[in-house]
């Protein structure tokens, strides 16, 4: 059985318009962007004019600014993107800093019955990304979530990017969650997912809402309802490796609490002691906040 896996151009774009328009349905592009005003006008632009402009795969593209202090808001305005600050989204909800809170967000202020997440810091991608990652979800109704996956090139070279994937999560689904082994990327941020289904989750405020929603997936309605797609080749900007010390802090807390593993985190946080040079650390505070299903505050 396994996860079922596609390439992008299994399906022709004429295809998917006509499966999209028999089946009624709608589509969001969301994309989070936190300081991303170098890269986030040419994702937003791109795929407007491929997919709304000219064809009618995509309903509405809308940019959360998740507390950027960089032009990000005008630059994805400027662009033809709806964009909302994410802590002004549901105030009464209050505000947490991550991507996971700006997806959770996000749900509030979009309408479509699927929904492609994209990156805003892609730098080597195109537009087919977009229609490759909806192709499971039009053709195949059993399907909740599409992962996709691509080569990745490194900074030193082609196929070495991927260091919290293959240093935490590969290991960590190996060892907890082997149902989701046959994932190529499962951190990718490009994926796709059923509105219905993704309110219905508990999202990680942070960078672990991907391994989050796929555990929770495959534990709910098993590897059926999970599909990869081939995108191709994609890179992104880098992040520094205390910074990515940051991200698989969040990873390993959403993973251990899926194991029922107390861990040392208090009041929603971890502190991470990460030392530059010598005995003398830099307290890094990283929230692990969760988020309930937004279904119970729509
Ligand atoms: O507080 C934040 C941090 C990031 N982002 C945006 O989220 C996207 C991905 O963030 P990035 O810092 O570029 O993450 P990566 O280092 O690329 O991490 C990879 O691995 C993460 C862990 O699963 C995924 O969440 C990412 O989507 C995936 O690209 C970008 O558009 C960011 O601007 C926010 O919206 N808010
Ligand atoms: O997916 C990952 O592991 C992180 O995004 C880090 O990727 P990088 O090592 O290519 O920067």
């Amino acid at each position: 059985m396994g996860i079922h896996a596609a390439h992008w151009d299994d399906w022709a774009l004429d295809a998917l318009l006509a499966a999209k328009s028999h089946a009624g349905a709608t589509v969001s592009l969301v994309v989070p962007a936190r300081n991303e005003a170098g890269t986030v006008g040419a994702v937003v632009a791109r795929v407007r004019q491929a997919l709304m402009q000219t064809v009618d795969l995509v309903d509405e593209i809308v940019v959360i600014d998740s507390d950027s202090v960089d032009g990000t808001f005008d630059v994805a305005t400027e662009a033809g993107a709806r964009v909302h600050r994410s802590a002004e989204i549901r105030p009464d909800l209050g505000s947490h800093p991550g991507k996971g809170e700006a997806m959770w967000k996000s749900l509030f202020v979009t309408s479509g019955d699927l929904v492609v997440f994209m990156d805003a810091d892609l730098l080597d991608w195109d537009t087919h990304f977009v229609p490759g990652l909806l192709g499971p979800l039009l053709t195949r109704p059993e399907v909740q979530l599409v992962k996709g996956f691509y080569a990745r090139p490194g900074a030193g070279g082609p196929l070495e990017g991927g260091r919290v994937t293959e240093l935490v999560a590969r290991p960590l689904i190996a060892l907890l969650f082997p149902e989701l082994a046959g994932l190529v990327q499962p951190l990718a941020g490009e994926w796709a997912v059923r509105r219905s289904w993704f309110a219905s989750l508990t999202v990680p405020t942070g960078y672990a809402v991907e391994l989050a929603a796929l555990v929770e997936t495959v534990r709910r309605a098993g590897q059926p309802a999970l599909a990869q797609v081939d995108l191709g080749t994609r890179a992104h900007q880098h992040q520094t490796l205390l910074d990515l010390g940051a991200m698989a802090t969040q990873i390993l807390a959403a993973a251990l609490a899926r194991v029922d593993v107390d861990t040392a985190s208090t009041d929603g946080a971890v502190v991470l002691r990460q030392f530059r040079e010598g005995l003398d650390p830099t307290r890094h505070v990283v929230p692990v906040v969760e988020r309930e299903p937004a279904e119970r505050f729509l």
